[in-house]
């Protein structure tokens, strides 16, 4: 059967290390996060911006929310995004990433749909990759208790939840130089990236 799919990019972080605002960042003359709708509509019914700039989006296709639990961090942008959300599970990215393997989240998509978990996420040796992950909808509580009880931390609350986790060497068989989660903190960042000319 068919299922209705969602997909959610974090905006509406404060974007102090990179010196502007992150929703601005261009590649090839193009907005960052103009690329991820564009490409995400490929494989996902709906795409949830979560932004302080829900402006910005009136001419996209998408649906731009702001958050419910402000400053929280992406935790809070996950929140807010996850209760928009149509979808029983929804993909989670940040819009300071500039690359989407399609395969590969079509790939996690398909093993939540087949485990009935809270969610998919990816190992880098010990650490996980709150982004380019997918989560569920039935966490949405458990995210607003953590966040009331002044946690901030994804890693932690992840860890008591139902969440598949891929082994780095399984993901990297779809982005051998990890690109897939490749994210700008700062403009070096953008220059390292830019002149790399690497590729997955
Ligand atoms: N909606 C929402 N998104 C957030 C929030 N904080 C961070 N994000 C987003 O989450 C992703 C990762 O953010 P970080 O790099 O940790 O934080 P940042 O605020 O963007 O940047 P710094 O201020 O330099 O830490 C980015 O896409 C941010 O836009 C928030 O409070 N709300």
């Amino acid at each position: 059967m068919e299922r209705f799919n969602s997909a959610i990019i974090l905006a509406g972080g404060k974007s102090s290390r990179m010196g502007y605002n992150k929703e601005l960042i261009m590649i090839d003359e193009k907005r960052i996060v103009n690329y991820q709708i564009e490409a995400l509509h490929g494989i996902f019914d709906e795409i949830i911006v979560v932004t302080k700039n829900r402006e910005f989006y009136n001419d996209l296709d998408c649906r731009a929310v702001s958050d419910i639990i402000e400053d929280k961090g992406p935790f809070g942008g996950i929140h807010a995004g996850l209760v928009a959300s149509r979808s029983k599970y929804s993909y989670v990215m940040a819009c300071d990433m500039p690359v989407i393997n399609t395969a590969y989240i079509n790939f996690m998509k398909k093993n939540i749909y087949q485990k009935d978990v809270d969610g998919c996420m990816t190992l880098y040796g010990d650490h996980i990759e709150p982004f380019n992950a997918f989560y569920s909808k039935n966490i949405v509580m458990d995210i607003e208790e953590y966040l009331y009880g002044g946690g901030y931390s994804i890693h932690k609350l992840v860890k008591t939840l139902k969440f598949i986790y891929i082994e780095e060497n399984k993901a990297r068989r779809f982005s051998p130089n990890w690109e897939m989660f490749i994210n700008f903190n700062t403009r070096e960042d953008i220059s390292i990236y830019l002149g790399s000319g690497s590729s997955d």
